[in-house]
């Protein structure tokens, strides 16, 4: 089943029922006290664990003229009913080893007596509860279906409690809570079934009628109750209540309800006279009345308030997901044959949509035909002569649910004119398959000899300044003038963190205009070097981003100083001890490996940052090499101290130096083509190579990369990149 059905009847379920669902949480946490209020009452007594049955009864029978009835609750309370010596009817609470009368039974509240009422039956007797039933089944059901899209979501279930993004507040919290609570919704809504079905008599009939041989029955030899072997073996705990012979006829006797069996005793003899099992049936209707009300175990009375506090909050979250979702409709003016620009949307949760939609209707301003739907109705556009498609990525570099069947569909349709396309991928940098499914989008299109418009355009984490690049480009390439306008889609700064200043070089003493800033987190802050670090200058929606190095438990970047430069003017205003907010990016796909047989880090400028930070957490002592290539000797200054540090440890083995601007001019790809044998070797022996820097080094060494491997290995280096050989992070 595709996870949209499974979405939906999620949701279906959920609807129908949320009412009932609702009243049946809040009563339910409201009653998830009332075993907790019971238990911390001072009646159970020392010694109750070890108390014999023989040694209850026996004090009890001494200690009052007649006894009828003695229970042991789930709170190991024991509750009787005696006539004292001065014939006073006492009923309550007593201890099992003085049969002293502790108090009397604690009287349910009007609180607990309203909650039980209403989450039993709405005060509607068998109508109500006949609903509150089908609404335990409802909420089973939707769980399950939950579960089944964690489990869609994580892709196994080895992953299903593996860490996942926190994208989206609703959505994220939906997951979590949902993974932690399944259990205990599982058990509640189980046992509220069962219960109704017990209390409409659908449950097989259990037997329990006994045979006793009357005739048989004597009153020899008497013994002491005290020395009864059967009462001496049977310990309190295990008892749920005894009922006491009527008369001292000898065909009156005690009957002892024990948690698996009844049994029978005669009250002279101690002889047992009957002795049934309880059947399956009423074990689990005892079973189920304790997990479904938490009776006698604070624990999973606590389990049961969080688990309904948790189903409270998923009415919320679920419906807040899904208003998101109906938001995000796509609305169009025009009918799909007379359009020229057709836009195609891929989006899951619907964060996409308004960034297309806004495009979409500043080509409607600008005077164009223009048709907006999802990629998965993709079909032949009679008109069409432009595709733009905006997509997120999913899973593994998959597409989200509304463009599953999209690459097929493009396989077999075919357009009427000639057509050009532009892909802008939605995605994050903290899935290892970063905007994957855009470019799979783009690889379609080419593939269908389409013509590419713009290169395909990569967006992290919606960010807004990257979009209105990609519609200046879309701009300056096509002639128009489209603006976007931000309001819809600027989103204030979010989960930032606060990091003080500890040190800032100067940026006059480099060569290189290059500074150092190292921060410390005010709290406890996870982080790898590799990720990125998003500053805000002006606390709007504009980030700037930087590679992460960690150093001593410090975030320590390398900014290049430019005289107009928003993040790096900012930057470096800063003063020492100043304390800002940023926020830190998982960069999953650019950390490094936890295992490699070798790793070549290959970077230039300030590319090294991330780098410093990772040799320094080599502890592993991984053979590592690094490729630097800089202006000159004095650009290494500020980065020479921790290199030392890394040397000596033995956490970086050698460093080769290209200076771009004494002697021979050299660049990082000539050290490369220099050590072709061993850069060939390290990667057919499974070794990673990571790169960082400016874009300009990045295809320079690509390049390089790429000639090595044909030559020296037989392989394209993009063989290498699929086995996830290569990681990069260029700017
Ligand atoms: C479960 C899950 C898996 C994701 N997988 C990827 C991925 O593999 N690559 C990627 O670049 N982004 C991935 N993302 C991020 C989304 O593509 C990104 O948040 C996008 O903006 C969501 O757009 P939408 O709200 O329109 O669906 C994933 C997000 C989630 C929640």
């Amino acid at each position: 089943m595709t996870i949209s059905i499974w979405r939906y009847s999620h949701l279906a379920l959920a609807v129908s029922s949320f009412v009932f669902i609702f009243l049946a949480s809040v009563t339910g946490i409201v009653l998830a006290f009332q075993p907790i209020s019971e238990q911390i009452q001072p009646y159970k007594s020392d010694g109750f664990d070890t108390v014999s049955l023989a040694e209850t009864l026996s004090v009890f029978n001494k200690a009052y003229p007649e006894v009828t009835t003695l229970e042991i609750d789930t709170n190991d309370f024991v509750s009787a009913s005696v006539i004292s010596e001065n014939d006073k009817n006492l009923n309550g609470y007593f201890n099992p080893i003085t049969a002293e009368f502790l108090g009397k039974k604690i009287e349910s509240s009007k609180v607990f007596q309203f909650a039980t009422t209403l989450h039993r039956s709405l005060f509607l007797k068998g109508v109500g509860r006949f609903f509150m039933g089908l609404c335990s089944f409802l909420l089973f059901l939707i769980a399950v279906s939950g579960a089944v899209l964690i489990l869609k979501r994580q892709r196994s279930i080895k992953k299903f409690f593996a860490k996942i993004v926190n994208d989206n507040f609703a959505q994220y919290w939906h997951v979590v809570l949902g993974r932690l609570s399944l259990i205990p919704i599982i058990i509640i809504t189980v046992t509220g079934v069962y219960l109704s079905l017990l209390k409409f008599n659908l449950l097989p009939e259990s037997n329990m009628s006994q045979s006793i041989n009357y005739e048989a029955i004597t009153e020899r030899p008497k013994q002491d109750i005290a020395a009864f072997a059967v009462f001496k073996n049977i310990k309190l705990t295990d008892v749920k209540s005894v009922e006491f012979p009527f008369s001292s006829d000898v065909a009156d006797f005690y009957t002892i309800y024990l948690k698996d069996k009844k049994i029978v005793v005669n009250q002279f003899t101690g002889e047992v006279l009957s002795e049934i099992n309880y059947p399956l049936v009423t074990l689990l209707s005892t079973l189920s009345l304790n997990l479904h009300t938490g009776k006698g175990s604070i624990i999973w009375s606590l389990v049961l308030a969080f688990a309904s506090i948790n189903i409270l909050f998923f009415i919320y979250s679920g419906f807040a997901m899904t208003l998101k979702r109906q938001k995000a409709k796509l609305r169009n003016k025009l009918k799909k044959h007379k359009c020229e620009y057709i836009v195609l949307v891929g989006s899951e949760n619907g964060s996409t949509i308004p960034f297309a939609n806004a495009f979409y209707k500043q080509l409607l301003k600008a005077g164009k035909t223009a048709y907006i739907t999802e990629l998965n109705k993709y079909q032949t556009f009679k008109k069409a002569k432009h595709i733009i498609v905006f997509t997120a990525t999913y899973g593994e570099g998959e597409p989200p649910t509304n463009a599953n069947t999209f690459l097929q569909q493009l396989k077999n349709t075919e357009q009427l004119q000639p057509l050009s396309f532009s892909v802008v991928g939605f995605g994050s940098y903290a899935y290892p398959d970063f905007c994957q499914f855009a470019l799979d989008v783009d690889r379609g299109f080419t593939a269908q000899h389409a013509h590419q418009f713009l290169p395909p355009f990569k967006i992290n984490d919606r960010s807004l300044e990257a979009f209105n690049q990609w519609v200046s480009s879309f701009n300056t390439a096509s002639g128009l003038a489209l603006h976007i306008p931000q309001k819809k889609l600027v989103a204030p700064p979010k989960r930032t963190k606060a990091l003080q200043v500890v040190r800032k070089t100067e940026v006059k003493t480099n060569p290189d205009n290059t500074f150092i800033v190292t921060l410390k987190p005010a709290k406890n802050l996870r982080f790898n070097s590799g990720d990125l670090l998003a500053v805000y200058p002006e606390n709007d929606y504009r980030e700037r981003l930087y590679s992460i190095g960690k150093v001593a438990g410090n975030i320590q970047l390398s900014v290049k100083h430019y005289a107009n430069g928003f993040g790096s003017n900012y930057l470096n205003s800063l003063q020492q001890n100043t304390v800002f907010k940023a926020r830190v990016i998982n960069n999953a796909a650019f950390h490094f490996p936890e295992k490699a047989t070798r790793v070549l880090l290959i970077a230039n400028g300030t590319g090294i940052a991330p780098f410093v930070g990772m040799l320094h957490e080599n502890t592993s002592k991984i053979d590592t090499h690094l490729y630097y290539g800089l202006r000159e000797q004095e650009s290494l200054i500020v980065y020479k101290y921790d290199l030392d540090v890394v040397l000596k440890n033995k956490q970086l083995h050698q460093i080769h130096l290209a200076f771009s601007r004494v002697g021979n001019t050299k660049y990082v790809q000539n050290l490369l083509q220099n050590d072709a044998v061993f850069v060939a070797e390290t990667l057919q022996n499974n070794g990673v190579i990571m790169l960082c820097g400016s874009l300009a080094m990045q295809k320079g060494v690509l390049e390089t990369l790429n000639a090595i491997c044909e030559t020296q290995n037989q392989k394209p280096l993009r063989y290498y990149q699929e086995k996830k050989q290569l990681k990069m992070d260029c700017y």
